[in-house]
């Protein structure tokens, strides 16, 4: 038997989302389903499925509520193929937005809202652009892998950046380079990471830093839905990955330029280390039903 779904369709710089709301997690779709949904051809189309759900109704949700029990709603993340992903920066702040307009959460300026994800609890503040996320403590992970991709003539070193999910980030030469690279297969990474990996391809702006802020241009293959025109962690492992290269003296306020648009990164220090918030629009454009 088929149920009728209502549904709001969200970009943040052009990384959309299919969201609706499950509160008491009842509805469990399944990988075939959530594909299906995401489908630009056959379902309603997007980068990503999001299910609101309350933390207390969902498995992942009792850690969440253990590292802050704040956490009121639960941010269930899917790819477009159906796979589970940790975190999605730009999707939470399109998420905190859902919440808002549907009256399920209060949000005043200034004020932080607390999310579950399964990559940890995020707090969000409404800022001028839209939203700012923290997304906690960075790390590096998942060593240099050398990635290729299909029309790069050798494969170049990357570098493993976890910032909740995984990402791997490689430099390239030149604008030109970073406009022709094919990103429509998905990069090959040797080692390959266990759990696969989002990989940003990017470049600095030239110069490279105005002002104290850094700015690089990036594209991105997502792990699970292909290339997008937008990754909010992406753009935030970029920002870490391009810094680390620069070595002492690099800004901690990054600007990075995505296909559907441009979000910013910084890098602050807290008592349990340096974390990356990311800031950038977040808009709802239209809601439907559809039949699951
Ligand atoms: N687009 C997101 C990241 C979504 C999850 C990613 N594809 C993964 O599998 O880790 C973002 O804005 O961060």
């Amino acid at each position: 038997m088929s149920t009728t779904l209502r549904f709001t369709k969200g970009h943040g710089t052009g990384n959309d989302f299919v969201l609706f709301s499950d509160p008491d997690g009842v509805i469990n779709l399944t990988p075939d389903q959530i594909a299906a949904i995401a489908d630009r051809h056959f379902g309603v189309g997007g980068d990503g499925v999001i299910r609101a759900v309350r933390s207390r109704h969902i498995a992942d949700g009792a850690a969440a509520l253990a590292e802050d029990d704040s956490a009121e709603w639960f941010m269930d993340y899917h790819n477009a193929d159906g796979s589970v992903a940790e975190m999605c920066g730009n999707g939470i702040r399109v998420f905190a937005r859902y919440l808002f307009e549907n009256g399920l959460a209060e949000l005043a300026d200034g004020d932080t809202m607390a999310i579950g994800t399964r990559g940890g609890v995020r707090d969000l503040q409404r800022n001028l652009t839209g939203f700012q996320v923290d997304l906690g403590r960075w790390r590096l992970a998942g060593g240099e892998p050398l990635v290729r991709a299909r029309n790069l003539k050798v494969g170049r070193p990357g570098l493993g950046i976890d910032v909740g999910n995984p990402h791997v980030v490689v430099a390239l030469a030149s604008d030109e380079e970073l406009d022709t690279a094919d990103l429509s297969y998905i990069p090959h990474l040797d080692p390959e990471p266990a759990d696969g990996a989002n990989v940003e391809f990017v470049v600095p702006a030239d110069p490279m830093v105005k002002n104290g802020v850094g700015y690089i241009r990036m594209r991105v293959h997502e792990r699970g839905s292909g290339e997008t025109l937008s990754c909010g962690t992406g753009a935030a492992a970029a920002a870490l990955a391009v810094r680390h290269w620069a070595g002492a003296g690099a800004p901690n306020q990054w600007s990075v330029q995505v296909p559907g648009g441009t979000v910013g990164v910084r890098m602050f220090p807290t008592e349990d280390g340096e974390h990356v918030s990311l800031s950038g629009p977040a808009e709802l454009v239209f809601e439907g039903d559809l039949s699951v």
